[in-house]
């Protein structure tokens, strides 16, 4: 059935008319038998709240930015960046497009000009965004001759040499991202003592980007940095700009080790929006595995949206998951319009990453001018494009976190006139979820951005490269909780600990040991065997799961499908190819607890948050068309992968399951369906992937003596996701149970309860005994 959420009463009706009517008419387009809309709710325009321009501001770049197009600042961008004008960290939280960057160029700027012996640096996530905000500087300082001292610049792995010198001693405001700081800067701090004794602020843009290890390992890289200005005498400002999530202070704070004040409310204006909630139908003739039925792909569902918005005239972006996925939309679409308008055909094309600067600057020019109508992407055009303002967005297959989707979402709305989004589910539970509980995607966030700086596994390498960088005091040791760390890296003869602090072994050099997106342990090499190009490094005890021989690996949205996985050396090779199947390897495993670290009881239900070891081997992998359809299983054997690290667990008494109405003969399908969901749905409260968790249930575990579900974290010493899960339980668990019991299949499909990794083959499985546990368990935390 389809209701409405959300009201329109603030909003012009006129303005509401067009994302409405745009809405209409895929509903016109869509079989009379389906009834795949499951909500659609009416945002409200918001009007602008603004402020004076301030007056510590400096007059020169308020007049460079007034020239720029920003009559009158928003009031959130004063708010911040008066804050960190007054020397406080401040990370600011609102929507995209939302001017977070004249939070941070305006005081920045300001120091700039006025203070020539000052410095700043900038940190982007991706080159796409840092090249693009470099653009945006570079044009204000070009308008006016007083800034022109700035010199911006760019400073990363594409910097020729002799440019590099220059850098170091002249500019004034590196442009750069947090792999080269650890490689480039920090390691070799002292050729850039200039730079470090002057610097006044550090701008670290989409921060929300920073989670799981990678944002454990820049947590530890930015107080890498804090240090080492402070040996310079500097204390620089940090400010953040971060989507909007629960709580960015906390994050932000924790991100880069000191407090932080949060600016979340956002005096931006924009256009009503119609949001609409699409559930495609399950497929009477495709059968997934164990003849469970499949919805139609988010392929088709979107080419078919994506025709009927065109044929209206609406400039439309659809996001897809993969390059293939976008491409085959892109030509999809085109094949459908050809039939109905040949020039509409020719007015579509697919995006994805890689390409050069320009082409993005050409593509953005056409998408604005109309001479391209639609533009399948994969998420290349989420960061670092000046996109916005577009009638309507299709999100194919929720992107993974709501701050992504709200990314994506946010290009569309011109101001003034009113626009549609559209997200379109995928065979997902926490897809299910989403489409059937509106709240949770337009009301306030719960999804939090989780890194744990203190994880033995980054927190070691990081201190010696901090050692490296500068011996360490037995202060500094205690105050980065590395103690305990240390002593055992001390006892491998890595560093020693000597009178005047901790100095590292002369022949270890840390900094190239430690890759910082590419996990923990030992990083396995990916290689394309036919060009010999080096495509990136994965975990080596993750390496089984996606890189065994057959797996169909995407790095940056192109496809290539792996020939060999040697571990002893550490290197996968792969060979570009696009199959019309993905894999999903499958795996087996088995829990211990080391350490209860906290426990609850709550009646018949007992929480802990515990230290685990997990054993799990790869034992084949699934190949399954796009359509959903599973082609077939192949089996693998691979070693048993040792994982120490961090889960949250619940453990049920026999009496609570018999209230539940569940049977002795039941309750390992119900814990085993309701631990599949729950794993599904931890990215409802932590930003994490599917696959950065794991699970295990089992109707007698020996260390508890009782019927358990262990949620952990696939990384070496953990990430903080099962620590968010452990805080979060309620809701999560809620949100596990609705999303079982709002998916309309009979016994099970993998819009809920299957899991794609599952090593058991999904079996056994029982939906209705795992909402029944799941509400048992739901009413005695609540
Ligand atoms: N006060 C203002 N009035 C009008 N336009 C503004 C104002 N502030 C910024 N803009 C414009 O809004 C656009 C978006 O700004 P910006 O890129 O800083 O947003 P953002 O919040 O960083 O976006 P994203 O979420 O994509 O990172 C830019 O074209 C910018 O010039």
């Amino acid at each position: 059935m389809t209701t409405q959420f959300g009201s329109s009463d603030h909003g012009d009706a006129s303005d509401l008319s067009y994302g409405r009517s745009l809405l209409n008419r895929v509903l016109v387009g869509t079989p009379a038998d389906e009834d795949p809309l499951k909500h659609f709710a009416d945002l409200p325009a918001r009007i602008a709240q603004v402020a004076e321009w301030p007056t510590w501001a400096s007059p020169t770049v308020v007049r460079a930015m007034t020239e720029s197009g920003v009559r009158e600042p928003w009031a959130h961008q004063i708010r911040a960046a008066s804050l960190a004008a007054a020397g406080h960290n401040v990370v600011v939280s609102t929507g995209t497009a939302s001017g977070k960057s004249l939070a941070y160029q305006l005081p920045i700027l300001t120091t700039l000009q006025q203070d020539p012996l000052t410095t700043a640096l900038y940190l982007a996530p991706t080159k796409a965004l840092g090249a693009d905000q470099l653009r945006a500087v570079e044009e204000l300082t070009a308008a006016e001759p007083e800034l022109r001292g700035v010199s911006p610049v760019a400073y990363d792995g594409d910097t020729p040499s002799e440019v590099r010198q220059w850098v170091r001693t002249n500019a004034r405001w590196i442009f750069t991202n947090p792999d080269m700081l650890h490689i480039g800067i920090l390691q070799s701090h002292t050729r850039w003592a200039h730079f470090f004794r002057r610097l006044r602020y550090v701008v670290v843009d989409e921060c929300h980007y920073y989670r799981g290890v990678f944002g454990s390992n820049v947590a530890l890289v930015l107080r890498r940095l804090r240090r080492i200005a402070a040996r310079y005498g500097a204390e620089p400002v940090f400010i953040l700009a971060s989507a909007t999530t629960a709580n960015p202070a906390a994050a932000a704070a924790r991100l880069i080790g000191a407090p932080c004040i949060g600016v979340t409310d956002d005096g931006s204006p924009h256009g009503p929006r119609t949001v609409a909630l699409w559930e495609p139908p399950l497929l009477e003739h495709v059968k997934g595995e164990n003849g469970a039925p499949v919805r139609r792909s988010v392929v088709s569902e979107a080419s078919r949206i994506m025709a009927d918005l065109l044929v209206e005239g609406a400039r439309t972006l659809t996001f897809v998951r993969s390059r293939r996925g976008a491409e085959l939309t892109a030509m999809t679409t085109a094949r459908l319009l050809t039939e109905v308008d040949p020039e509409l055909a020719q007015r579509i094309a697919a995006y994805r990453a890689g390409y050069l600067p320009e082409d993005r600057r050409k593509l953005e020019a056409a998408l604005a001018d109309g001479s391209l109508l639609g533009v399948a992407t994969t998420n290349a055009l989420e960061l670092g494009v000046d996109i916005a303002g577009l009638d309507a967005v299709v999100v194919a297959g929720f992107p993974g976190t709501r701050a992504s989707f709200w990314q994506q979402a946010g290009r569309s709305g011109r101001r003034g006139q009113g626009s549609l989004v559209v997200l379109i589910a995928r065979d997902d539970p926490l897809d299910t979820y989403l489409v059937n509980h509106p709240e949770a995607l337009l009301s306030k966030p719960v999804e939090a951005t989780v890194t744990d700086p203190t994880n033995p596994y980054v927190l070691g390498p990081q201190m010696l490269c901090a050692a490296l960088e500068l011996p360490l005091t037995d202060d500094e040791v205690h105050e980065f909780g590395a103690w305990d760390v240390l002593t055992e890296l001390a006892e491998q003869g890595m560093i020693r600990r000597r009178n005047h602090g901790w100095f590292v072994a002369s022949e270890v050099s840390p900094h190239g040991s430690v890759s910082i997106r590419g996990g923990i342990g030992t990083a396995v090499a990916i290689v394309d065997g036919e060009s010999g190009r080096m495509l990136g490094t994965a975990e080596a005890g993750r390496a089984p799961g996606t890189l065994h021989t057959g797996a169909v690996y995407i790095h940056q949205g192109e496809t290539f499908v792996v020939d060999d996985l040697d571990l002893e050396h550490a290197v996968a090779l792969v060979h570009p190819e696009e199959p019309a199947w993905t894999t999903m390897s499958r795996e087996v495993t088995d829990i211990a607890i080391d350490e209860v670290l906290s426990e609850d009881g709550y009646g018949e239900v007992r929480v802990s948050l515990v230290r685990v070891e997990v054993n799990s081997q790869v034992v084949g992998y699934l190949r399954k068309m796009l359509s959903g359809q599973v082609l077939d299983s192949v089996d693998l054997d691979m070693p048993v992968q040792t994982l120490h690290t961090r889960a949250v667990l619940y453990t049920v008494t026999a009496k609570l399951l018999a209230a539940a109405g569940i049977p002795d003969d039941r309750v390992p399908g119900a814990l085993h369906a309701a631990e599949h969901a729950a794993i599904g749905l931890l990215p409802l409260v932590a930003t994490c992937d599917r696959g950065d968790i794991g699970g295990v249930s089992t109707a007698l575990h020996p260390d508890t003596g009782l019927p358990s579900v262990f949620v952990y974290d696939g990384h070496q010493g953990g990430a903080g996701f099962a620590d968010r899960g452990h805080e979060e339980i309620l809701t999560w668990l809620t949100a596990t149970r609705d999303a079982i019991a709002d998916c309309e299949c009979g016994a099970g499909c993998p819009s809920c309860i299957q899991s794609p990794k599952c090593g058991n083959g999904n079996h056994p499985l029982d939906k209705d005994g795992a909402v029944r546990l799941l509400s048992a368990v739901v009413a005695e935390l609540g």
